[in-house]
């Protein structure tokens, strides 16, 4: 699976890195606010997983399964949710936790279902962000790397549901989608 990678992009140590400051960042932002702390998945989950380990405060987690790419290369500019939120979001704090943010598609359309559902407020925080491909404004609040307009996989980012295991973020070698 190795061989299907152009270039490692960030390193497990990179991304670990990362966590930490953001999640200290997090920790002093959050502190008395008892956020509720959103995971899109599936792309997210690992990013959630790290980062949650390091915020320093009371935090309520849960899950959202949103899906705009399926099994494609570009998003299909509709935002299906899979699966919904287990609590309401009224009146809370919600800070939302992505693995990318491309087109901006797919948290245009989350980060407004949540203040149509009085979330007291919505933030973004986001591993990556690809601001080149940008269709929607979104601004995240909180972001681990600026990547650039390549397709990105590892570190539960997949394409085709593969690679999502791999534990830092590469480029996908064109071979690999070329011939599909
Ligand atoms: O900014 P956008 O262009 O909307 O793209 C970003 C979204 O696309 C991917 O999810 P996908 O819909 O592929 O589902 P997945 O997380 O289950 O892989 C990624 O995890 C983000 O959620
Ligand atoms: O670069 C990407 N890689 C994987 N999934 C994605 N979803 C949006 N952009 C990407
Ligand atoms: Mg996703």
């Amino acid at each position: 699976m190795n061989s299907d990678i152009k270039e490692i992009l960030y390193s497990q140590e990179q991304i670990q890195r990362v966590c930490q400051e953001l999640g200290a960042k997090l920790t002093n932002d959050y502190q008395d606010k008892k956020p509720l702390v959103i995971c899109v998945l599936k792309g997210a989950v690992m990013f959630m997983a790290d980062i949650v380990r390091k915020i320093d405060t009371y935090i309520e987690l849960d899950f959202m399964d949103v899906s705009s790419y399926g099994n494609e290369m570009e998003s299909s500019g509709s935002v299906k949710i899979i699966k919904d939120l287990d609590v309401s979001v009224k009146g809370r704090d919600v800070l939302i936790v992505e693995d990318i943010i491309d087109t901006g598609r797919t948290l245009a359309c989350l980060a407004s279902l949540l203040k149509h559902r009085q979330a007291k407020s919505v933030k973004i925080c986001t591993l990556l962000d690809k601001p080149d491909r940008r269709e929607k404004t979104i601004s995240p609040d909180y972001v681990g790397f600026q990547v650039p307009n390549e397709f990105v996989v590892g570190y539960g980012l997949d394409y085709q549901g593969f690679y999502r295991n791999l534990p830092y973020v590469g480029i996908l070698k064109p071979a690999v989608y070329e011939k599909n």
